[in-house]
């Protein structure tokens, strides 16, 4: 790929320079995780904005990962959402089972170790995770459906909740930068993102050092994300996140503290006609010690038709997506992991 495959881009207006112009796109290859700093992004002034989106059209053409510092969200929010967490994945199995995902039509709920699979030989993931979406007053179509909160631990749906309303702030502000990163109007998608597109969870990965774990195993099995992008806060000093790069290298997504990690989900990528990366990544605690974390997964309200942009079709880079459905493609995608 050339970079004046990226940099004219054929627009409503006419072929256009795309706003990073400058940028050489080297997609896949990179040794480390660039880290944004959010800190212009809340600037008055759209130049400053626009400085943020270069490096995010860099990361997400290049990388498809990135660390956010600086995002606003405050820290006593998101360990009040870690120890939910915690205190959740110590309820006895009975008890996480009465919200067995696998009984939910709309994939809330309890997830169970190796009940998830992204593993080719099938052993499933060494992980488990609670699944929450919007707080839907009733079952309805495409993804919509309640929440499914555990009855003996009510004290968690209050820290989890404010931890959701956080993420779609920070979710919504991302797709502004997204949205400027591709020269299109700064809310070019907000009418598409009301924060009823997005599902979190919380995870817990056990120490695989424990005698009888097979070592093969992983927490997660190399994948990509489903929705537009995740927002993923991870456990302090707990090494496991793994970012695949072009030489077929792991790069460790180490933890760094006051951030996030945000990755491009395989909706974005179609969106883009792949000019921004969906990037395989896995997990695997090997540190002896419970992970827990915290992915965001952050998408369009279900009902929205994704169509590939028209500032990502050139003549070097044609149009490779039919329109889809939102909810109808993460329905499919989610039907295929359980
Ligand atoms: N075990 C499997 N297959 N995991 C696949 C990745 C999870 C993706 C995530 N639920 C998402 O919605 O993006
Ligand atoms: O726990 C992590 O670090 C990554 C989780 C993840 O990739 C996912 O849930 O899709
Ligand atoms: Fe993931």
């Amino acid at each position: 790929m050339t970079a004046t495959d990226a940099a004219t881009v054929v627009t409503g207006n006419g072929p256009r320079k795309i706003l990073s112009n400058s940028i050489d796109l080297k997609p896949g290859d990179f040794s480390s995780i660039p880290v944004l700093d959010l800190t212009l992004a809340f600037s008055p002034n759209v130049a400053d904005r626009k400085t943020v989106a270069s490096s995010l059209f860099d990361a997400c053409t290049r990388v498809g990962f990135f660390y956010v510092k600086n995002h606003g969200v405050p820290s006593e929010i998101i360990s009040e959402c870690f120890q939910a967490g915690r205190d959740f994945f110590e309820l006895s199995l009975e008890e996480k089972m009465k919200i067995y995902i696998k009984d939910s039509e709309n994939f809330k709920g309890y997830t169970p170790l190796l009940g998830e699979n992204t593993d080719p030989a099938g052993r499933g993931d060494l992980h488990e995770g609670f699944d929450i979406g919007y707080e839907y007053s009733k079952e309805g179509g495409k993804m919509e459906g309640v929440n499914r909160w555990p009855e003996t631990l009510p004290g968690i749906k209050a820290p989890v909740s404010t931890y959701f309303s956080e993420m779609v702030k920070l979710g919504k502000k991302l797709f502004q930068l997204f949205a400027l990163s591709l020269d299109l109007e700064e809310n070019y998608f907000d009418d598409l993102v009301s924060g009823k597109g997005g599902i979190m969870r919380l995870l817990h990965y056990p120490p695989q050092t424990k005698e009888g774990l097979d070592m093969t195993q992983l927490g997660i099995g190399a994948h990509s994300d489903y929705e537009c992008f995740t927002i993923l806060a991870q456990q302090g000093g707990v090494e496991a996140l793994q970012v695949l790069n072009k030489g077929g290298k792991w790069v460790g997504a180490t933890p760094i503290e006051g951030t996030f990690v945000v990755n491009v989900g395989d909706m974005m990528a179609r969106w883009t006609n792949d000019l921004y990366l969906s990037t395989i990544h896995r997990a695997i605690n090997r540190t002896g010690v419970r992970r827990y974390s915290v992915p965001f997964f952050f998408g369009v309200d279900y009902e929205s038709t994704i169509e590939v942009l028209e500032s990502c079709v050139s003549e070097g880079r044609p149009k490779k997506y039919e329109p889809i459905n939102a909810g109808d493609y993460i329905k499919q995608r989610l039907s295929e992991t359980y």
